[in-house]
């Protein structure tokens, strides 16, 4: 689904990182963990076309459809929007100023998978952290993305909240077969919820099954 082959990106004289191999194949969940600074959002940046690499290239199949979730959006309380339509902002192609029948109900269909339902009239800017986040995991799925890339989406959020989030992304994963990447610094749900994990570092990086993950936190020497 998408090849990353000995990526370089240089900011200046700065290398962020270089000779980044990794591949990400249809129904991967996978964790990309490192530092703060290390390169995470870089990376991503690259992977979404907004940065053009120093070196390398990035392969992907055509039909590769991303879907994005930020962390956090800085929406003013007073924001109108009511979920639902919050949600339909994301069709792309959107020929009349009203949503098609099939549309709408694409929209319903994304709401209730994320249980956003009983609060879908509610204006965003009225939802709670835990509510808001699954608004834009709603809204990047509306677009029927077969990629969907967490950036830190849980970060704000309580830990019963984190956890309902990620088992909604990680049935979209298993039912749907929808690949995933996630950023996370909460080892927990890294350990949990994804099957292989990328770990960015100053020095270099590692990859592999999640179940490795562990063994090299606990021996880092062997990193
Ligand atoms: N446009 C830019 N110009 C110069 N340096 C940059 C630019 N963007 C990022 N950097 C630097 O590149 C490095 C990697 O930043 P990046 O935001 O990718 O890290 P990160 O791993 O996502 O960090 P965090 O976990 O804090 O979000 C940092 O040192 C950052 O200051």
């Amino acid at each position: 689904m998408l090849s990353v082959n000995d990526l370089a990106i240089n900011f200046g004289s700065t290398t962020v990182f270089d000779h980044l191999s990794f591949q990400v194949d249809q129904g991967d969940f996978l964790a990309v963990i490192g530092v703060n600074g290390v390169g995470k959002t870089t990376l991503i940046k690259t992977i979404l076309g907004q940065l053009k690499p120093t070196a390398g290239t990035i392969e992907t199949n055509p039909q590769l459809k991303i879907g994005y979730v930020p962390q956090f959006r800085n929406l003013d309380s007073e924001y109108p929007l009511t979920i639902a339509d919050f949600v339909s902002l994301n069709f792309t192609g959107w020929k009349l100023p009203w949503l098609s029948k099939k549309e709408r109900q694409r929209v319903q269909t994304v709401i209730k998978q994320l249980e956003l339902t009983p609060i879908a009239n509610r204006p965003l800017g009225r939802a709670s952290g835990g509510e808001k986040q699954k608004a834009y995991l709603a809204q990047a799925l509306v677009a029927e993305p077969n990629l969907l890339i967490l950036d830190e989406s849980t970060a704000s959020l309580d830990p019963t909240t984190k956890q309902e989030l990620l088992r909604v992304v990680k049935d979209l994963n298993q039912r749907l077969g929808l690949t995933i990447i996630f950023i996370s610094h909460d080892m927990e749900l890294v350990n949990e919820y994804p099957n292989k994990y990328l770990w960015l570092r100053s020095d270099g990086y590692s990859q592999g099954p999640i179940a490795e993950l562990e063994m090299k936190l606990r021996g880092e020497a062997d990193v």
